[in-house]
């Protein structure tokens, strides 16, 4: 598989502390990349590092082996796309906050509008192109907020737990839509998530990170079948028993 992304000796600070330190990361094509670890791992900082959105204080961002720097970024950028657990939206329609994304990316006003349609239908909300995109419930503007990634046709998705600030059916309902449609486009995905089942259920690769660090990393089944920390052990132990009583409460 050829590297999309690949980041090296990545070291983040804020005032001194250091929040990150990765050797390596390779996001590699057509793959489903998951980062799991607890909280304060340093999990979205290395989203944002890898997104280009924030410049590590040491390291390197490669993208299809050209090395990135701060001029290039903005370019490079717009081949990503991100979702974060919030929503953000412009004070507009729904079908105008899809389309004004993709007419700043230099698409004319008529691709823009049939795309950003194309995509809330696959993501089954068409009927609320019309709506105010601010005032809708958080089940439906996460779903907005995947066709607007979508419609950027992008090289590279990341996603930030986007289903985490949903109720349990909305979400589940979301994930399999949303897993589905992943599916039949192949776009290479970075995604962070506190979900081992969808780490287990679609991601190719795993990254534990654990105070910055990478802890572990491998296919789902060699991370559960073999952890290779103390931590990791507990983490996956703490799971199977939210899991578990989840199961038992329903
Ligand atoms: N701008 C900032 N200023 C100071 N500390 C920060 C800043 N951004 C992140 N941190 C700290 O860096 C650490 C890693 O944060 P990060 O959000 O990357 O972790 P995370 O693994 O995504 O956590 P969570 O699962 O809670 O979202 C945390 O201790 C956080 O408080």
């Amino acid at each position: 598989m050829n590297t999309i992304i690949e980041g090296k000796d990545i070291i983040v600070r804020i005032r001194g502390k250091e929040l990150l330190n990765v050797k390596k990361v390779e996001l590699k094509k057509g793959e489903i990349f998951a980062v799991i670890g607890p909280n304060g791992a340093g999990k979205s900082t290395l989203l944002k590092v890898m997104a280009l959105l924030q410049m590590p204080q040491q390291g390197e961002i490669y993208f299809k082996g050209e090395k990135i720097n701060r001029k290039e970024r903005i370019r490079i950028r717009r081949k990503m796309a991100v979702v974060f657990q919030e929503p953000l939206f412009l004070n507009d329609t729904v079908v105008e906050n899809i389309a004004l994304g993709l007419r700043i990316r230099g698409i004319k006003h008529r691709e823009a509008m049939e795309r950003a349609k194309y995509w809330l239908e696959r993501f089954k909300v068409e009927k609320l192109s019309n709506r105010w995109a601010r005032a809708l419930s958080g089940g439906e503007a996460q779903r907005v907020s995947l066709a607007r990634a979508f419609a950027f046709e992008p090289e590279v998705l990341f996603l930030d737990e986007p289903f985490s600030n949903l109720d349990v059916f909305i979400r589940e309902s979301l994930k399999a839509d949303f897993f589905e449609v992943l599916k039949t486009t192949g776009i290479t995905t970075f995604f962070i998530t506190h979900d081992l089942e969808e780490v287990m259920l679609f991601a190719n690769r795993v990254m534990v990170l654990m105070g910055g660090k990478v802890a572990q990393e491998g296919s789902p089944q060699e991370l559960l079948e073999n952890p290779t920390t103390d931590e990791l052990k507990r983490y996956i132990q703490a799971w199977e028993r939210f899991k578990f009583k989840m199961l038992h409460m329903v």
